[in-house]
């Protein structure tokens, strides 16, 4: 750990004593995934659920102890306000407390000035140019999460200005940041540009594909079968669907009994003599074009690491690989990439280590890197083994959430209340995941469910600090579970061609609520009314008053004040 600036300009981590807020309270801080603010109808699975909890923090709250906070676009350091919110920049700011440009805008940077092709990344990849290919891996979108289309069609451009004779782009299907079904428009425009590249002798295909929920991008180690799956079709050439191109391939998947884009199988592109078109070999260059790291950093390291146990690769090709950014910064992993990420140093959890604040994060396999990775900048790992403690509930795998809507809320809320109740920490930070994941599965009754079991989780957590005259601070980082269909600018429901409404599995623009309170809040705490915009950046210095503490002078304003009368 080094020194960094600390409120005065200076090098120090010691945060100044806040004026007039005690230190040593218990501050809860619930993070419910994909719980944004709309106003009420059908489709809005929060308005629809039984959500007493929620419901009182905000009844009784408005104004003084609950607001809405920005958790889209330029709030959180994506390129525009048409971009929604997602986990990794929400909590990325939520625990940073200020507003980094995030990997899509990097990217976008580094296409728009051509520095990504002057990079040690790139220049790693292409001395494979002359005799190998280039593979191109990763989720073939517009949804602005993990990646988009257009940064990957700039790259294939420019990959073959450079010196790529022969490139195979191994395709991950979506639905789950956009409309299911969209798979199939988005291989439509990759195959006509890299039929356009084929016409300028640039030997380019397609060379597999499957869902992105089954095949190559799990996180946090969930399920390394579906890394595998990927690396079969990928690396070694085999899945159990071969086809002799991708647009047939996907329209084909689709036709299966509930079949969509997040969950197609592996499938193999395959040549007139039944060869696969494009197994990664020795000599290739493989670059996964995701930006966004949670699920990548899974197959980054079966790419990457000489040493690897997870699966059996059968085949460890000598490749020069990189990522798109680096996608782990703790790890350095991969070692090498295209564009640098956002460089998120001195987060809040850091800052509250160094000032005596004992932590205590959870949440369940499938966002437990939300509460930990993310919040703490990308960084994997404690920043002081004695002061924290991360514990992760393994999520069910195997199955989509809406099998199984209540996910882990319940055992979450447990392990909090006794971190609470046990006394040993201040802060216990936990995500609840239900409005996320089951929202983003597109089932309206399971979502609503979903809320439910968040809400219930939350109510645990809040009894908890009642008992040990604690401090709360519910929020959300990003909106989804609010929202469950595809509007028109009237705000009505969109029909697709059979008259049914088009179901949104996808993250909102919506804000989100953020509520405090408790026993331990002193009673002239409330919102400031002069930070309107505030969004998820301003959360981080919130938290440090009510640990005691002034927030180091460069963060995003706190959102509150306290009264004397
Ligand atoms: O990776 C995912 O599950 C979605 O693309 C985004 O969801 P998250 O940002 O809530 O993780
Ligand atoms: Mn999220
Ligand atoms: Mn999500």
């Amino acid at each position: 750990m080094g020194s960094s600036r600390g409120g005065g300009g200076g090098l120090t981590w010691k945060l100044a004593d806040h004026p007039k807020l005690p230190k040593c309270k218990t501050v809860a801080v619930v993070v419910l995934d994909g719980w944004g603010e709309a106003s009420p109808n059908p489709y809005n699975c929060i308005h629809v659920a039984d959500t007493p909890t929620m419901d009182s923090l905000k009844n009784k709250g408005v104004p003084d102890r609950w607001r809405l906070a920005r958790a889209h676009g330029t709030a959180v350091g994506l390129p525009s306000d048409d971009d929604m919110g997602n986990s990794e920049v929400g909590h990325n700011a939520l625990g940073a407390g200020r507003i980094f440009a995030q990997g899509a805008k990097l990217v976008d940077l580094a296409l728009a000035s051509g520095k990504i092709y002057e990079g040690e990344g790139f220049k790693y990849i292409k001395e494979c140019f002359e005799n190998g290919t280039l593979h191109l891996i990763g989720l073939l979108s517009d949804g602005g999460v993990h990646s988009r289309l257009d940064q990957l069609q700039l790259l294939l451009k420019g990959a073959s200005e450079h010196g790529a004779k022969r490139i195979r782009v191994h395709i991950l299907t979506d639905g789950r940041d956009v409309l299911d079904g969209t798979s199939v428009e988005f291989v439509e425009t990759l195959e006509n540009d890299l039929s356009k590249l084929r016409e300028k002798g640039v030997d380019a295909k397609i060379a597999s594909g499957g869902g992105r929920m089954y095949v190559t991008m799990d996180r946090y180690e969930n399920d390394w079968g579906v890394v595998k799956r990927g690396w079969d079709a990928q690396v070694l050439g085999e899945a159990p669907y071969k086809f002799r191109n991708a647009l047939e391939a996907v329209k084909k998947l689709r036709e299966e009994a509930n079949a969509n884009d997040q969950y197609l199988p592996p499938f193999v592109i395959f040549d007139e003599n039944g060869m696969a078109v494009g197994p990664i070999l020795d000599g290739d260059a493989v670059v996964t074009f995701n930006f966004r790291a949670d699920r990548m950093v899974m197959p980054a390291k079966a790419f990457e690491y000489e040493d690897f146990d997870k699966f059996d690769r059968v085949r460890f090709p000598k490749i020069h690989y990189a990522g798109m950014l680096q996608y782990d910064g703790e790890l350095k992993l991969p070692s090498h990439y295209l564009v640098s990420p956002p460089e998120i140093e001195r987060t809040s959890g850091e800052y509250l280590v160094h000032n005596g604040v004992r932590t205590f994060a959870c949440s369940e396999t499938v966002k437990f890197g939300h509460v930990t990775f993310f919040w703490n900048g990308n960084r994997s790992g404690y920043f002081n083994e004695e002061m924290e403690e991360y514990v992760e509930i393994p999520s069910d795998s195997g199955i989509p959430f809406n099998v199984q809507p209540k996910m882990k809320a319940l055992k979450i809320a447990e392990k909090a209340r006794d971190a609470i109740l046990g006394g040993k920490f201040h802060q216990v930070r936990v995500n609840l995941p239900n409005g996320d994941m089951v929202g983003h599965t597109g089932d309206i009754e399971a979502t609503i469910v979903a809320c439910k079991a968040a809400d219930d989780a939350v109510k645990m957590i809040l009894d908890a600090i009642e008992q040990v005259g604690g401090i709360y601070v519910v929020s959300a980082d990003h909106g989804n579970a609010e929202d469950m269909v595809k509007k028109n600018k009237k705000g009505e429901p969109l029909l697709d061609k059979n008259g049914n409404v088009q179901i949104l599995t996808s993250h909102t623009l919506q804000p989100v609520p953020i509520a405090i309170g408790g026993p331990g809040l002193l009673p002239g705490v409330r919102f400031r009314k002069d930070v309107p915009d505030g969004g998820l950046a301003n959360v981080a210095a919130t938290v440090m008053n009510l640990h005691g503490f002034e927030a180091p002078s460069d963060y995003e304003p706190t959102l509150i004040e306290v009264s004397d009368n």
